[in-house]
């Protein structure tokens, strides 16, 4: 574990796919296979995946300009949003129309973009939260009252061990509203831990993150990969992307338009494309618009990191 402030150097691992990358590309060893997964709404399709196969062991990064159908892609494989038609399966099992709970008790768990930690909940509450196959309140707890202390110790010391791991031990009393936007997003990172996840999807991991806490959410996300785990994460920070993504897809309008290891996909004309848009014709130096400017902003972080 890299606690420290020395930035740790990511071990890409390589070697994921079958043939030639791009869209759909088939992979060694998918955790996760969608088909044809659908989502619109009114008029719009947010949504209209082809086919996906996501690497297991490694970390992948979902990117795509604004509206580009990240979010909703991830709240349609986790469960918390159903698609119009489509079929995926996560380590060989069935997703589709699995409510979210079921989701993450079969091991893949996600964080959000506006983080869900329980303000009103102490830090330590909010892990104990994370646990899962918890007993609880039912007849078992009443008729064998050890067994149900005993998981109650074991999930509290599991909890006090992870919070150590991610410096937050100190403040397991404290309120969750209290805690820094960064603190909140380690929290979150923490808490999917506590249930074991096999595949965690992260959505915006670094939005709102002050740079003191960056290099430690980033090793953090490079230890989940380094002790087995699947990472899937959607990401606007190009730098984040490039550092520490083993395999990037790009998504725009929906659908899934290149893929790729980091730095053959940022040389991509399709992704240029993404990115661009509609402001092809735009001049560059034109950033009055902010929306212009945004898009201009994201080229240019691909383009500089390819330099
Ligand atoms: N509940 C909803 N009702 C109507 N339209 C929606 C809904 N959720 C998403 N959309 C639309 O679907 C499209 C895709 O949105 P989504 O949030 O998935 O994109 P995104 O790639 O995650 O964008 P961002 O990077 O800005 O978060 C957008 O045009 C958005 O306005």
């Amino acid at each position: 574990m890299s606690d420290n402030a020395t930035p740790t150097t990511p071990v890409k691992t390589t070697g994921l796919h079958v043939g030639d990358a791009g869209p759909g590309c088939k992979k060694v060893d998918p955790i996760i296979i969608a088909d044809g997964v659908k989502r619109t709404f009114g008029g719009l399709t947010a949504v209209d995946v082809a086919h996906v196969e996501i690497p297991r062991g490694a970390i992948t990064a979902l990117i795509g300009p604004n509206g580009a159908g990240k979010t909703t892609f991830f709240n349609l494989l986790t469960g918390f949003d159903k698609p119009d038609e489509g079929k995926w399966e996560f380590d060989g099992r069935s997703l589709a129309h699995v409510p979210a709970y079921r989701v993450a008790r079969m091991g893949l768990i996600r964080t959000f973009q506006l983080t869900k930690a329980l303000g009103l909940l102490t830090v330590l509450d909010n892990m104990k939260l994370g646990a899962k196959g918890q007993s609880g309140e039912n007849l078992f707890r009443s008729v064998f009252p050890f067994f149900w202390r005993k998981q109650e110790d074991d999930i509290e010391a599991k909890a006090k061990e992870i919070l150590s791991r991610f410096k937050l031990d100190a403040k397991q009393e404290d309120y969750a509203a209290s805690l820094s936007g960064g603190q909140r997003k380690l929290l979150e990172m923490a808490r999917a831990l506590m249930s074991d996840p096999t595949l965690v999807m992260l959505d915006e991991p670094m939005a709102g993150v002050n740079p003191a806490l960056t290099q430690s959410l980033l090793d953090h996300i490079l230890d989940l990969k380094s002790q087995g785990m699947t990472v899937l994460f959607v990401e606007h920070d190009m730098h984040m992307v490039r550092h520490i993504a083993d395999w990037v897809i790009v998504m725009a309008e929906g659908k899934i338009v290149a893929e790729g290891d980091p730095h053959e996909v940022m040389r991509d004309p399709a992704v240029i494309d993404a990115y661009l848009g509609a402001h092809h014709d735009t001049d560059l130096g034109d950033d009055d618009d902010p929306e212009t400017a945004e898009h201009i902003h994201a080229l240019k972080e691909l383009i500089d990191d390819e330099q």
